[in-house]
């Protein structure tokens, strides 16, 4: 049977919690976050220094390669993710990719369910995408375009830092690895220290790729028992390692722990894509990776995204799933 509301609580039910905080009222207690970490929430925390990689080098042939690689290496050895520049996006691009997210979360209504959204071309279904505002299908569909290239170098240097065949990590995650994009949009929280924007999780992709918010800090990751606040390099993407990578390279490479907080003032908008191999790829570590000193860690795992959302909702790293 439904449940009958009281006014105040039918009121509460239909308010965003910046309105309900700007009518007086306290933060309802649903929306206090109970992770382990939620002490933490509140602390003025330290920057991360995210090795900054200039994607540019890393297909140059000169000296500057070599460098470069073992940067990559070293950065997603250490953070387990890296800040590129010089990616073939050009940050007017990005600019113009800011602002039609901005517009589709304006124009969104409340009670539109979130959804992720497969950006390449034959797996998408252009039927859900907003056609308002009108610019949206073509920019995305031009960053898809953008990302494909990108990923394709990234990979392929990724291999090279650890003298593996270039192709690998591409050819393990298919020809038909899904780009699912998720728009981010975090109201103004008048209680960072209580509430949360997205709680501390892994991601189950092979590598997830955040376009920032230009002025609006928020992600932080886990390292050592120590959360950290990401930089914004406004024309830099973030790219964080996610389980399929991690379970490739056999651990070398880890799928970092993050969370994402709120700001007490300002809105916050971001995009995030994560490349996930299909679901019908058996990941496993590739060959190279493992050695006597390095046995196989990880099992063969098949269609991992189904079981991510379960480990997610218990706070957990899904990648704990496939670990031997
Ligand atoms: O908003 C961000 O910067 C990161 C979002 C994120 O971690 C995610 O969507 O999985
Ligand atoms: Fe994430």
């Amino acid at each position: 049977m439904a449940e009958t509301l009281s006014p105040a609580k039918e009121e509460a039910r239909s308010k965003t919690v910046h309105e309900l905080i700007i009518s007086g009222q306290e933060l309802p207690e649903k929306y206090i976050y109970k992770g382990n970490d939620a002490a933490t929430l509140g602390d003025s925390l330290p920057l991360m220094k995210i090795p900054v990689i200039d994607v540019g080098r890393l297909t140059s042939p000169s000296f500057n390669r070599e460098q470069e690689l073992e940067k990559l290496r070293s950065a997603l050895c250490f953070w387990d993710c890296f800040q590129p520049i010089n990616h073939g996006v050009e940050a007017a691009f990005l600019d113009k990719l800011r602002e039609v997210s901005k517009l589709f979360h304006r124009k969104r209504s409340r009670d539109t369910p979130e959804k992720m959204a497969a950006l390449r071309e034959h797996q998408r279904q252009l039927k859900f995408w907003p056609e308002d505002p009108q610019s949206f299908r073509e920019t995305i569909n031009e960053y898809n375009k953008k990302l494909e290239e990108m990923m394709q170098v990234l990979f392929k240097a990724m291999a090279a830092s650890l003298n593996l065949e270039e192709n690998c990590f591409l050819d393990m995650c298919g020809e038909e690895a899904i780009f699912f994009a998720r728009f981010n949009f975090y109201p103004p929280c008048p209680r960072p220290d209580l509430a949360i924007g997205i709680k501390s999780h892994a991601d189950g992709s092979a590598l997830t790729i955040v376009l920032q918010d230009k002025e609006v800090e928020g992600p932080q990751f886990l390292k050592d028992n120590q959360w950290y606040r990401v930089p914004i390099i406004p024309e830099a993407v973030v790219i964080n390692v996610g389980h399929q990578a991690e379970k490739m390279s056999n651990g070398i490479f880890k799928s970092p722990v993050h969370r994402v907080v709120t700001n007490s003032e300002r809105e916050r908008f971001s995009l995030a894509v994560f490349c996930t191999p299909n679901s019908d790829r058996e990941i496993e570590p590739v060959n190279g990776v493992v050695t006597d000193g390095r046995p196989t860690m990880y099992k063969k795992v098949k269609n991992y995204v189904s079981y991510f959302f379960e480990y997610f909702q218990r706070g957990r790293r899904p990648v704990e799933a496939a670990i031997i």
